[in-house]
């Protein structure tokens, strides 16, 4: 149908023994692939929905050519980029990951020169990016794409990509001309969806941003720190659960993060496209708990002026975390129980079941066993929640991440406040350290916000941090100290704090410290300091 003039990459070669066997396994199907054309052309052509036409192919693509993956790509010409539209054979997350810009990859290269491209060995083509993230972990089997663009007249609208275990390159050939064929027939159909829904398609690229961005904020990467505990404890059971769609119970003292591995899991699952929604069980009354949660009919209670769909409802598909569990009263309790037994629930005042696909992640910083030997908490929701359990432990557990998340938490700060904080000294990181945290990250990220706003020479330094952290116990610093101890003390480390900004070199440092050469160098000598020492070669 086409010439090698209109295909980008192919490798025409001897027909091997593979050949012959994939010939005639395929080759019924290039039988059946005629009728085939006729009812899509039918479709294409008689149906008012476009989305059922580019459904059908996707279809046909799966059923009838028996490839594994398939796309429909749309260009956006306001960005200059083509993106996945429809496809079979990818997550919801691998799909809204596979937007390329003009030339980029292979679908942005069929987009930018309209040119079929058949990649024998997808794994060796340069142009395989793989960035929808559906190969990661693949071994290197040797797997065929096709990508043809749809166009009208010399338009790019979009492409039609196909991807298949390889059988033989004739056949590769044929398929990427059926796919052509149909790309053909497609055409004025996509060129009048991109007309109508210009908005609509807008609005899905502004959700695809959306959910990018949320997905970087929790994804794991962004839970900041190395110690042993977390990743033993932590990290890996994020790993395992997210695969699952099994209810996980996060336990651990406030302000741990017991929020973000929550995030974290639903990001990283199959449910990442729809809603991660958030209640917390302290926060509200049980009579409005119950209605907030499960939804309410019109006429439930006085004020109820029209029914409402809950949170459980408004996650269909998705995740409900549930924070601070240990809170929730015995009716909401037991109504709870019900929804994850049948996966139904009923609105407040109302008599009809209502089904529901939710993922629950529940989290408390209390002792649901005390609290279940003590009648206030059912056992059975406990057992039933208790699936899967993950204990955030606490941050003067996890030493070495101290340093790594007051450094995370000093950049987030200087980049909200637009300030420059280059380090944090040596006696602030010794008080950081040997503080007990009982209020753990959160307080961290208070902690050094508030630094971050105190400090005014680019350096956090240890008369930055709170009071509470400035206990004789804590710092080992000042504590029963007298006034001219603390003041020789306090001058010291401002002394060391510009020798090392300025690598020990005594005019700047006298500079900052707003004094003369000559009075920095007789306090130097008065403290016993050795300027050389601070020297970028020292
Ligand atoms: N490992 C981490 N890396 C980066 N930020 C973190 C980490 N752990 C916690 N935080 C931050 O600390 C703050 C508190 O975390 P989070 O709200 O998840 O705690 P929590 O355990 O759910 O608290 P509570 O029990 O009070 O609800 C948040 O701003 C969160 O982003």
């Amino acid at each position: 149908m086409f010439g090698d003039d209109q295909v980008e990459a192919l490798e025409l070669g001897q027909a091997s023994p593979e050949d012959e066997f994939g010939q005639c396994f395929t080759g019924e199907c290039r039988v059946n692939l005629l009728p085939t054309l006729y009812r899509l052309n039918a479709v294409i052509s008689q149906s008012p929905d476009p989305g059922e036409s580019l459904g059908m192919i996707l279809k046909t693509m799966r059923s009838e050519m028996r490839m594994e993956r398939g796309t429909v790509s749309l260009m956006d010409r306001r960005r200059g980029q083509v993106f996945i539209h429809q496809s079979f054979g990818l997550t919801a997350e691998e799909e809204s990951r596979g937007v390329y810009a003009m030339g980029e990859g292979i679908t942005g290269k069929v987009a930018e020169t309209g040119r079929v491209i058949i990649a024998p060995r997808l794994h060796e083509s340069p142009d395989f990016l793989d960035r929808t993230g559906a190969h990661a972990g693949e071994s290197r089997r040797r797997v065929a794409f096709v990508c043809v663009p749809i166009m009208l007249g010399k338009r790019v609208l979009g492409t039609i990509g196909g991807e298949r275990s390889y059988l033989n390159q004739r056949l590769l050939k044929q398929d990427a001309e059926f796919l052509a064929a149909i790309a053909l027939m497609i055409a004025p159909t996509v060129e009048l969806y991109l007309i109508a829904n210009v908005e609509k398609l807008e609005l899905e690229r502004e959700n695809r941003e959306l959910r990018d961005a949320l997905r970087e904020r929790f994804k794991p990467g962004n839970i900041i720190g190395n110690s042993k505990a977390m990743m033993a404890d932590v990290y890996d059971l994020i790993g395992k659960v997210s695969k699952t769609r099994a209810t996980v119970l996060i336990l651990g003292e406030s302000g741990v993060g017991k929020e973000l591995v929550a995030s974290a899991i639903h990001y990283s699952s199959d449910r990442a496209a729809k809603p991660f929604v958030r209640f917390n069980c302290a926060a509200i009354p049980e009579t409005l708990a119950e209605s907030l949660l499960f939804g309410h009919e019109k006429g439930a209670f006085t004020g109820a002026l029209a029914s409402r769909k809950g949170l459980f409802e408004q996650a269909d598909g998705g995740t409900l975390f549930l924070d601070e569990l240990g809170e929730l009263s015995p009716s909401v309790q037991a109504k709870l129980l019900r929804v994850l037994q049948d996966r139904t629930l009923e609105r407040v005042g109302g008599s009809t079941p209502v089904q529901v696909d939710v993922r629950v992640i529940a989290a408390t910083n209390r002792e649901l066993v005390r609290m279940v030997a003590e009648g206030r908490f059912r056992e059975d929701l406990f057992y039933r929640l208790n699936v899967v359990p993950i204990t955030v432990p606490p941050l003067r557990e996890r030493g070495s991440d101290i340093i790594l998340l007051a450094d995370h938490f000093v950049a987030k700060a200087c980049k909200a406040m637009e300030k420059s904080v280059k380090r944090i000294s040596t006696p602030a990181l010794n008080m950081l350290m040997a503080y007990h945290w009982p209020g753990n990250v959160r307080e961290l990220e208070n902690v050094i916000e508030r630094a971050v706003i105190l400090s005014d020479d680019e350096v956090i330094h240890a008369w930055n941090l709170p009071p509470s952290l400035q206990t004789a116990r804590e710092s080992g610093t000042t504590l029963g100290l007298g006034l001219e101890e603390k003041v020789r003390l306090v001058e010291s480390e401002m002394i060391v704090e510009a020798l090392k900004t300025t690598q020990g070199n005594i005019g700047q440092a006298a500079e900052l410290l707003q004094v003369s050469r000559r009075v920095l160098g007789l306090r130097m000598g008065r403290l016993g300091i050795d300027p050389h020492r601070y020297r970028a070669s020292a």
